[in-house]
């Protein structure tokens, strides 16, 4: 199957580094899955990440990713495109720092859409639809300081969805939240693979990563295990076992 991300020889080399946060990383993503991207602190998941998510620019290598319009090299891009596949094909949840405090629920899931040209009645409709669909019902006019951790990552969740973005990056989702609201969360954001999308997901939580379709560990900006590979191969790793 062709894959829906394909990363070559990754490479990030940060002003200063002493070694590369990311080295040359091979990696392949299949449409429909989820991969768990755990890690020591500091072995570069966050580098990662942004880097297959055309937040960040690699210093070197390709992310190759299969865009409605067709392949295109996240990497090279130029920036007005970056940010447009960024709106319009893939969605993000973050830990922090992704929601606006001065908006709404409604506001900050309907505002994805209408930044892709919908206007304003359409993409409110659709948010209010994501919003109960996510069970937050009669929470569409709070803002996010009235929101518990859960409910704001609910509204993340929603977020997004709400453009239809087929590739969700999540970094660590759950990491604010304690482990019944994180179930919860996870629930959510496996869901939306069930429904055909495609999760990548840093974690520091092996029960998230157990739930996870596939894990890939990185030590030193490189890949050191990886559940897909090592059942290509014929040997079972649990994401519990490749992680230690
Ligand atoms: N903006 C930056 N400038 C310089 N070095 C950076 C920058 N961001 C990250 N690094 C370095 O790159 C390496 C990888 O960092 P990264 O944040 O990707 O790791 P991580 O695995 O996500 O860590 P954590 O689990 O602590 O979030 C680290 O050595 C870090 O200090």
């Amino acid at each position: 199957m062709t894959p829906l991300l394909s990363a070559r020889g990754l490479t990030m080399q940060y002003p200063g580094g002493a070694t590369p946060a990311l080295d040359a990383v091979d990696l392949d993503i299949a449409p429909g899955t989820s991969v768990a991207v755990m890690g020591a602190s500091g072995s570069g998941k966050t580098t990662l990440l942004h880097c297959l998510a055309g937040i960040l620019r690699p210093t070197a290598g390709s992310v190759t990713f299969a865009s409605g319009s067709g392949p295109v090299d996240v990497a090279t891009l130029g920036d007005d495109a970056r940010a447009r596949l960024r709106r319009e094909e893939l969605g993000f949840v973050f830990q922090q720092g992704l929601l606006l405090g001065e908006l709404t629920a409604l506001e900050n899931v309907a505002v994805a859409r209408m930044l892709g040209g919908v206007p304003r009645a359409q993409a409110e409709a659709e948010a209010a639809q994501w919003l109960t669909h996510l069970g937050l019902a009669g929470m569409e006019q709070r803002r996010l300081g009235e929101l518990s951790g859960g409910q704001a990552q609910r509204v993340a969740i929603a977020r997004a969805q709400v453009t239809g973005a087929r590739l969700i990056f999540a970094d660590e989702p759950t990491g604010a939240l304690d482990s019944t609201t994180s179930e919860e969360v996870l629930d959510l954001l496996l869901a939306a693979v069930a429904a055909g999308r495609t999760l990548v997901v840093v974690t520091h939580d092996a029960d998230v990563a157990r739930r996870c379709a596939r894990t890939v560990v990185l030590r030193d900006g490189r890949v050191v295990s990886d559940t897909a590979l090592a059942a290509a191969a014929g040997g079972a790793a649990t994401p519990g076992e490749v992680a230690r």
